[in-house]
């Protein structure tokens, strides 16, 4: 069994394939990614592939774990070059690694067109891949999250509950202001984006992912592709 496992700022995520069949995506808190859960989830791992872009300390851990254990232990990095995909950035290790895996997905699902990769989770990441697979270059922003309780955390006045459906709409209270801003300056962001690519290429691929993914895609006008398991498509690649 290979388990596939990304570490983000919020959670992680896994995935366990047996015989090329893929599992469903799980969550897990990070606190509780230690070796006794390690042991007891992936009892039958003969391989394990990481993605982490949170504190080192997690690798060690799991590193340490496989060590122990015999398992195969792989971390993936972001590279210069891999497979078909060119990295924009001059110093490729800095640009984080589930960025590069759902760039990867993408360009493999979706060969030859130009992609504007989305990942919307503690962070929103806005990637832009041309039909010959550079990576153009992307965009880091606060995740809808970090938007809303930057606000909440540095004023006095800006006094707000969290809402549950996602709006573009103009507020008439603040806390409709603080989260409908919150989506439109993401929202807004994608669509400049795709109308900057726009101008170099006729076809673009939307791939979005992430925790936000579902919430992003109800309010994106453009025509897009949602994966919950894009960054496990992409790991799958190094299988
Ligand atoms: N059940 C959930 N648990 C935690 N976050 C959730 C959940 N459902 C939706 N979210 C949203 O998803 C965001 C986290 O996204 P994701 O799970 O992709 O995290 P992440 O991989 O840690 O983020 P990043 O990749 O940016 O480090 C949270 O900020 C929250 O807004
Ligand atoms: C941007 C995040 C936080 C998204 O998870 C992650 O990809 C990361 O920590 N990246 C390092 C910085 C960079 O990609 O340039
Ligand atoms: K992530």
């Amino acid at each position: 069994m290979l388990v596939l496992l990304d570490v983000g700022n919020t959670r992680s995520k896994y995935v366990c394939i047996t015989n090329k069949n893929r599992s469903t995506v799980n969550y897990i808190e990070n606190n509780q990614l230690n070796e006794a859960w390690l042991s007891q989830t992936f009892e039958h791992a003969d391989r394990i592939f990481l993605a982490n872009v949170n504190n080192e300390q997690f690798t060690e851990v799991i590193k340490g774990w496989a060590k122990r254990k015999a398992i195969t232990f792989k971390q993936l990095q972001t590279q210069q070059q891999q497979f078909e995909l060119q990295c924009a950035y001059q110093a490729p290790s800095k640009l984080g690694i589930d960025r590069w895996l759902v760039m990867l997905a993408a360009s493999q699902l979706f060969p030859k067109k130009a992609c504007l990769v989305i990942d919307a989770g503690t962070a929103t990441t806005i990637d832009a891949i041309s039909p010959l697979s550079q990576h153009l270059g992307g965009w880091i922003l606060p995740g809808i999250d970090m938007l809303y309780h930057s606000l909440i955390n540095n004023t006095q006045k800006i006094i707000a509950d969290k809402s549950v459906q996602p709006s573009l709409a103009l507020g008439k209270n603040t806390s409709e202001c603080v989260n409908n801003g919150a989506w439109a300056a993401t929202v807004g962001a994608i669509e400049l984006q795709f109308q900057q690519l726009k101008t170099q290429f006729d076809e673009i691929e939307i791939v979005i992912t992430g925790g936000n993914g579902c919430k992003l895609s109800s309010q994106l006008a453009y025509p897009h592709h949602i994966f919950d398991d894009l960054v496990f498509i992409g790991m799958q690649r190094f299988s």
